[in-house]
């Protein structure tokens, strides 16, 4: 199955949902423009890391988000794996991931599972305690966000079950930006999947992030990578190589979990 991906690499603004949401779907009509199947965007997109603000722009039940890019995928005929925003319920904010069909239907949420305490996420935040699994276009697929690439048995826990396609949306910081670039390329060698990985760009009163945004097949090539600054990356790849890999390397037939102690 070929598919070809547009990661909406956004300069978010610090706190300001308004001019995000205008952003985004500027960069995702031009994005739709060029014939893609799917679209990605980055962590906290429509806030940014503004989390003592929390209060005043998490988004209740993410119900702003989920009409808007309900609308935009089923109107523009897209995928949406739709970066992740503060989802408030109930006095709580989750750092939630929001995928949609292209009719418009919301299939998948899944909420960061490892906080980032270096940038205060738990004191602010509470973790998700689900996995990031789900089927589009009827690959099987899965997202994680940002931190939680540098766990690579959890990320090993959503590829035992022929997993093709792994999603990571990101606030990555440009001072660590080589270690992004190595776990994305270590993930996509040892799951042997794909890798479609949404950076952000810009700055932020606390960081400067650093894009990099990639593209990348389960021999661990990157297929497209982006640069610093804001923009859209392209790529297209066919999801068939990764049984191709699997077949010729076959760790998920030589692992020998009876000797893993976790
Ligand atoms: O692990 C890192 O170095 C960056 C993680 C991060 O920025 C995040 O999870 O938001």
């Amino acid at each position: 199955m070929k598919q070809s991906y547009a990661l909406i690499q956004m300069d978010i603004a610090f706190g300001n949902p308004e001019r995000n949401f205008q952003q985004a779907e500027k960069m995702i009509r031009e994005a739709a423009a060029n014939n893609i199947t799917t679209v990605v965007l980055p962590e906290l997109w429509t806030t940014g890391y503004d989390l003592t603000r929390l209060e005043d722009i998490a988004d209740d039940n993410a119900s702003r988000s989920t009409s808007f890019l309900g609308k935009l995928a089923s109107e523009l005929h897209i995928n949406i794996v739709a970066g992740s925003v503060a989802k408030r319920v109930d006095h709580q904010t989750s750092n939630t991931l929001l995928v949609f069909n292209r009719k418009g239907e919301l299939i998948k949420q899944y909420s960061k599972a490892h906080l980032f305490r270096l940038m205060d996420e738990e004191k602010h935040l509470v973790e998700g305690n689900s996995d990031g699994k789900f089927v589009l276009d009827d690959e099987k697929s899965a997202a994680v966000i940002c931190y939680d690439i540098r766990f690579p048995e959890w990320i090993r826990t959503h590829m035992l079950d022929n997993t093709q396609v792994l999603y990571v949306v990101a606030e990555w910081p440009k001072q660590r930006i080589d270690h992004w670039r190595a776990l994305l390329i270590s993930r996509a060698i040892e799951n042997q999947c794909f890798v479609i990985a949404c950076n952000r760009a810009g700055s932020d009163p606390n960081n400067q992030f650093g894009g990099q945004s990639m593209i990348i097949g389960p021999w661990g090539e990157v297929i497209a990578e982006a640069s610093e600054e804001e923009t859209i990356l392209y790529g297209a790849v066919d999801l068939d190589e990764v049984e191709k890999i699997r077949s010729t390397i076959p760790i998920f037939t030589d692992r020998r979990p009876d000797m893993y102690k976790l």
